[in-house]
């Protein structure tokens, strides 16, 4: 709280600004920060936010001061003073009003600068420019502030605050009788350049065009910003730069934005829609608009900052401007009516952003390819959690396969290159490309010549519990999938021609399960590998792959699952196990380092580093033979 110093009744009073904000305008005051002029972007925005408010309340309630005054901003520079005045007629402030909101800190840039020189250290001057600071920027350009307001209240009565940004601040009664406030900067010497029409003009344009009320200069009867609501202009008299520019304006992102989409629709509900896909996923510190959501406008009044309803939560990382004719000005208190208009407002929003994002991906693909690396999480999410919208999101997926692994295919790519026999989608989940090309699942799909989608990401079992079809076809997983091998026979297959006996095949499956004992579920041989020894699969009636490695994600469960071993009859190295003796120490080693081999292309080892180890056993036992042969 501020403390006051000033006797009873005396109607001046002084205050102590509180130790945060002192230790704020210190840092502005002598500030070095060469983009200083961002001051009047938050002084701009603060007497826009005023006049927005002032709007709302015209809605319901005419007894307010000067209820028919135009709702605008000025800027009045005196240049042979070395003053500038900001003034606008929003809602305006009273005494007490002052003395909360222009004594302490409000402005949630301002605690998160001062939050980081305190952490990092760093020169406030360095940084500075990383944070929009709120009314006290104006410390950085004047040394002296004074703010004269008068509330719309009709029964309020005007007040003046003064500071010269050290101590202490005044509040005291003031003559003024229409509504609003005034902002007057005392300049600094050298901020001269804060009167020049030309300047802050050029100011205006660069930080502050959209906003949505006229900003005039001096007596000019012609507003400087075009504040007209872009997303209400035709989209044919809009230049790429202009929707980039908009974009920063609204949030400030220093990067311009990956892609935009300008709606205009009339019919079976009116709206404005202009949204756009940042080109990062995280907000920046920096970022204007600190939550999701978009920004809503019923007939150009703003009536919500952050509207989470218009857009399914998968596409929260959307930012944007929607307004609509039809929507009822009181849309914030929910009426049923408003409920069921934002619902198909939803519906319209979504379906156009899908089949946009659908029509981008074929213009540019490369682009969009950056958006799916980027924002593929988040579609993911979609299809495995919206059950109204998920669906639809289908073709927007990409995926690395087993033939093309440096690109990235749709399910249409996918579906393009199928043999005319194969009739399903294949995939593979795995903890990555690399492991995924090594998986012996994937042999016999390598046989057919079948591409398999490979799934790298700890979303995709997830969405794969509920994409089980696309154009009719059955999306498969590779690794459970029974398939039965070719007719013609593999190249390991040609070479290697004998198969172990079945006498031999039973003797040696007892043997490797006396060795793993209840670590497998069974081991038995299967036809469908090649080059890969063997291979671990679930049991049949297991839950699916998919849960078990949801399971594993969200209980971080490490514990290995019963799997089945199949064997590879054809594979030399099996028939070479097979001929060792009974007591050769060589034989354990093998199958344990099989079996652990098996584990860690699952992504099921809890520690590979075990089997470093066992490694140079068995190496030893190689060189050590090599050598007695010779
Ligand atoms: N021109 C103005 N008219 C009416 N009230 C104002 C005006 N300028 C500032 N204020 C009041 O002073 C408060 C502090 O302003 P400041 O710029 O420091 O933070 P803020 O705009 O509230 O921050 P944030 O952008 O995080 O909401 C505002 O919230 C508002 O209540």
């Amino acid at each position: 709280m501020v403390e006051s110093t000033h006797e009873a009744n005396l109607q001046s009073q002084t205050l102590t600004f509180k130790a945060e904000t002192k230790q704020l305008l210190d840092i502005l005051i002598h500030s070095l920060y060469t983009e200083r002029e961002v001051f009047l972007r938050e002084l701009i925005s603060n007497a826009a936010d005023a006049l927005t408010r002032m709007q709302f309340i015209l809605l319901t309630e005419r007894e307010v001061v000067d209820p028919e005054v135009e709702l605008k901003i000025t800027l009045i520079p005196e240049p042979e003073k070395r003053i500038l005045r900001i003034i606008d007629t929003g809602i305006g402030m009273t005494a007490e009003e002052m003395i909360e909101n222009l004594g302490t800190i409000a402005h949630s840039g301002a605690r998160a600068f001062i939050q980081a020189v305190k952490e990092t250290q760093a020169n406030p001057n360095d940084i500075i420019g990383q944070f929009g600071v709120g009314f006290y920027s104006a410390f950085m350009v004047a040394d002296q502030i004074e703010v004269i307001s008068r509330s719309y209240q009709p029964n309020a009565s005007a007040a003046r605050w003064y500071s010269r940004g050290q101590e202490t601040f005044q509040v005291e009664p003031a003559e003024k009788t229409n509504r609003g406030t005034e902002v007057i900067l005392y300049l600094k010497e050298d901020a001269n350049e804060f009167t020049q029409s030309v300047r802050l003009r050029e100011i205006i344009k660069k930080h502050s065009e959209y906003i949505p009320y006229p900003i005039y200069l001096g007596d000019d009867q012609q507003p400087v910003n075009r504040q007209s609501a872009l997303w209400r202009q035709p989209a044919k008299e809009i230049k790429p730069e202009d929707y980039e520019s908009f974009y920063k304006q609204l949030t400030l992102d220093f990067q311009p934005p990956l892609f935009h989409l300008h709606l205009v629709i009339d019919a079976p509900v009116q709206v404005y829609a202009l949204l756009y896909i940042p080109a990062s996923p995280e907000r920046g510190l920096l970022s204007a608009r600190q939550e999701e959501g978009l920004k809503l406008y019923a007939r150009k009044v703003l009536i919500q900052e952050y509207n989470r309803d218009l857009l399914p939560s998968f596409f929260r990382f959307v930012d944007g401007v929607v307004d609509s004719e039809d929507l009822p000005l009181n849309v914030s208190r929910e009426s049923v009516q408003a409920t069921r208009l934002l619902a198909q407002l939803k519906r319209i929003l979504t379906t156009r952003l899908i089949e946009a994002l659908k029509n981008w991906a074929k213009e540019k693909p490369a682009d969009y390819i950056t958006f799916w690396q980027r924002f593929g999480r988040y579609i993911r999410e979609g299809i495995a959690t919206d059950e109204e919208f998920g669906e639809l999101l289908t073709p927007l997926l990409r995926f690395p396969t087993l033939y093309k692994p440096d690109q990235w295919l749709s399910l249409d790519d996918y579906i393009l290159t199928m043999p005319a026999r194969q009739n399903k989608i294949y995939y593979l989940i795995s903890d990555s490309v690399g492991s995924a090309l090594n998986s012996p699942h994937l042999e016999i799909y390598r046989r057919h010549h079948y591409d398999v989608l490979l799934l790298t990401d700890p979303m995709d079992p997830f969405m794969m519990l509920h994409l089980k079809k696309y154009q009719n076809l059955e999306i498969a997983n590779a690794a459970t999938e029974e398939l039965s091998p070719p007719d013609t026979t593999s190249e390991a297959q040609e070479t290697e021609k004998k198969p172990l006996s079945t006498e031999d095949e039973a003797r040696l499956i007892s043997r490797i399960k006396s060795i793993l004992g209840d670590r497998v579920a069974d081991v038995r041989t299967t036809q469908r590998l090649d080059e890969s020894p063997a291979r671990l699969v679930g049991r049949q009636g297991d839950p699916p792959q998919e849960l078990q490695r949801l399971y594993r994600l969200l209980n971080a469960d490490q514990s290995i699952p019963q799997l089945v071993l199949e064997i590879n009859p054809f594979h030399p190295l099996i028939h070479y196990l097979n001929t060792l003796p009974e007591t050769d120490p060589l034989f354990r080693l093998s199958v344990e380092q099989i079996y652990e081999g098996m584990l860690l292309l699952e992504g099921l080892h809890p520690n590979p580093n075990d089997m470093v180890k066992r490694q140079y056993e068995i190496l030893l036992h190689a060189l050590k033979a090599k050598h007695q042969q010779e």
